[in-house]
C-alpha cells in the first residue's frame, strides 16, 4: 500500500497523497493503490494506465505512473549498476559500463579513487556557502553575462526549479592560480565568482582539489567508454578525448535543494491542491558526462526506465537513485549520446523536492571544447541502407560552444523552447545547424556569453 492515512479521504475523483513519490495521484478506481507490490504487477498496471491515458486524452493518470515507480524503489533502485572502477578485468570493466550507459544512462561507481577525506571536505564547503546570509551570496550572482556563480532562480524546460545553486568552472586561462575576473580567464562561461576566504575560508581550496580529481576521473571514465565503443587509441576518432582532457570547458554544479512546504503555486501545503514543485524538472545533462555526488540521506534524484528501444520522455516509468555510500553516481550526457550515434543514452532525470528534509548535491559537468563539432563516431552521412559497413549518422555536428550557449541563455530565462539533441537527428527540420555556424562567425569563445545581445539570433531556432 503505497498511499498514507490521506489516502482513505480521497474524494470523488480518488485523488491521494503518495508519500513515496511526494506526487498527488489521481485515480479512477481505488483497486489501482494495491497492485503496485511488485515489479511485475507495477508494469501491468503502468499498461494499463498508459492506454487509459491515450483513450481519455488525459494527462493525469501521468502521476500514477511515476509514483508507482518510486514506491517500490527499495527493490528497483538495485538495478542501477554498480561498478567497481578497481575491477582488475579492464575489458570486463569497459563492457559493464558500456552496457550501463547504453541502457540506463546512469551507474553507481566504487572504488572510484577520490580519497574520502576530500568528500567530506567538499561537502562542508558546501554546507558552510549555502548557510551564508542570502545577501552575501546573492552579491555572487551570475547575470546575462556571466553564466557562473549563485543563482535561485533556474529555469529548467521553462520551469522554476526549487534549489539554490553555485557554478564554479575551468578557468579561461586553465590556471587556478590567476585572480578569477582577471580577463586571461574568461571564457564563454564567464568568469568564477567565489565567496571571500573571509566568509569561507578553505572554500576555494577545496573546490579547486576536488574539481581536478573530477576532470581526472572523466577523462578516465570516457576512455573506458570509447574503448567500448571500439575507438583505437591514438585514431583519428579518439582524438575528441585527447583534446577534452586540455580543452574541457566542465564546471562544478553545487546543489542545495531547502525543503519544500508549498505547492507549486506558492501556497501553503495545507491548501495544497496542486503537486509539489520539482528540485529539478526532467531534463537531460547537455555535456559529455557528469560525476554527481548526491546526499547520503535524502534520496530525491530519479530516472526515466525505457524498454528496449523506447525513447519516449512522456509516461516515464520513475526510479530513484539510491546513492550506495561512497559511490558516485554516473550519467552520460546529450555530447555523449550525439558521439556515439546514439549507442550511448543522454538519460532524462529529474530531482524531486522533499517536505521535510534538506538536500545536497554536486555534479561535475566533463564537457568538451568551446569550438568542438561533436559527430557522430564511424557514421556516414551518405549510408542509408543498412547493408552498408558504417552506420547512417543519426545527429548532424552539433557545436557545443553553441549548444552550451543556448542551454544557459534558456536556464536563465525563457526563450521558447530549450535546445535539445533532437533538434540535431538528421531528419529534423530545426534550424540550429545553421545558427550554430551563423553565431560562430559572430561571437568568441573567449569571451563571455552575452544573452541579451544574441536574443534575436537565439530565439529564431
Ligand atoms: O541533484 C541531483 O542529484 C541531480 C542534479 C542534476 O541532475 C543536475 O544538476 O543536472
Ligand atoms: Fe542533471
Amino acid at each position: 500500500m503505497i498511499a498514507d492515512d490521506r489516502s482513505t479521504e480521497r474524494d470523488e475523483a480518488c485523488r491521494c497523497w503518495c508519500p513515496a513519490s511526494k506526487w498527488w495521484l489521481e485515480l479512477e478506481s481505488a483497486e489501482w493503490f494495491v497492485v503496485w507490490n511488485t515489479k511485475q504487477e507495477r508494469a501491468t498496471a503502468a499498461r494499463a494506465c498508459n492506454a487509459r491515458r491515450r483513450k481519455r486524452n488525459a494527462s493525469k493518470v501521468n502521476c500514477l505512473i511515476m509514483a508507482s515507480a518510486s514506491q517500490s524503489s527499495t527493490t528497483i533502485a538495485d538495478e542501477i549498476p554498480v561498478i567497481d572502477f578497481l575491477n582488475p578485468d579492464a575489458a570486463d570493466l569497459q563492457k559493464q559500463i558500456y552496457q550501463a550507459c547504453s541502457t540506463w544512462g546512469f551507474f553507481q561507481l566504487i572504488n572510484h579513487q577520490i580519497d574520502d577525506a576530500l568528500i567530506t571536505s567538499f561537502k562542508d564547503a558546501m554546507g558552510d556557502f549555502f548557510s551564508l546570509p542570502y545577501e552575501t551570496k546573492l552579491a555572487l550572482k551570475r547575470d546575462p553575462v556571466n553564466a557562473r556563480g549563485y543563482f535561485d532562480d533556474e529555469l529548467t524546460k521553462r520551469r522554476r526549479d526549487w534549489k539554490e545553486c553555485l557554478d564554479v568552472g575551468v578557468p579561461g586561462s586553465r590556471n587556478w592560480d590567476i585572480p578569477d575576473g582577471d580577463d586571461a580567464n574568461s571564457c564563454l562561461d564567464g568568469y568564477n565568482r567565489f565567496p571571500s576566504r573571509k566568509d569561507c575560508p578553505k572554500f576555494r581550496d577545496v573546490i579547486v582539489e576536488y574539481f581536478d580529481a573530477c576532470a581526472r576521473l572523466s577523462d578516465q571514465l570516457s576512455r573506458l567508454l570509447s574503448s567500448a565503443l571500439g575507438v583505437q587509441e591514438g585514431s583519428e576518432e579518439a582524438k575528441l578525448l585527447d583534446r577534452m582532457m586540455h580543452n574541457h570547458t566542465s564546471y562544478l554544479r553545487m546543489n542545495y535543494y531547502p525543503f519544500c512546504n508549498v505547492g507549486s503555486a506558492g501556497e501553503e501545503k495545507s491548501n495544497m491542491d496542486e503537486p509539489p514543485p520539482l528540485g529539478i524538472s526532467p531534463h537531460r545533462d547537455a555535456g559529455f558526462l557528469t560525476v554527481l555526488l548526491q546526499d547520503n540521506d535524502c534520496h530525491s534524484l530519479q530516472v526515466a526506465r525505457y524498454e528496449d528501444g523506447d525513447d519516449k520522455d512522456t509516461d516515464a516509468d520513475w526510479v530513484t537513485v539510491h546513492p550506495v555510500p561512497g559511490s558516485l553516481t554516473i550519467n552520460t550526457g546529450d555530447m555523449a549520446m550525439i558521439w556515439s550515434n546514439g549507442q550511448l543514452r543522454a538519460p532524462l532525470h529529474r530531482v524531486l523536492t522533499d517536505p521535510n528534509k534538506v538536500r545536497y548535491s554536486a555534479p561535475f559537468f566533463y564537457n568538451p571544447g568551446y569550438d568542438e563539432f561533436i559527430t557522430p563516431l564511424s557514421a556516414d552521412y551518405e549510408t542509408s541502407s543498412s547493408s552498408s559497413s558504417t552506420d547512417a549518422a543519426k545527429y548532424r555536428p552539433c557545436l557545443w560552444g553553441y549548444f552550451r550557449a543556448l542551454r544557459f541563455a534558456g536556464d536563465l530565462t525563457d526563450l521558447g523552447v530549450e535546445i535539445q539533441t533532437s533538434h540535431y537527428k538528421v531528419d529534423s527540420d530545426s534550424n540550429h545547424p545553421e545558427n550554430q555556424i551563423v553565431l560562430m562567425g559572430q561571437i568568441s569563445f573567449q569571451e563571455p556569453f552575452d544573452v541579451d545581445k544574441y536574443r534575436q539570433i537565439l530565439q529564431m531556432s
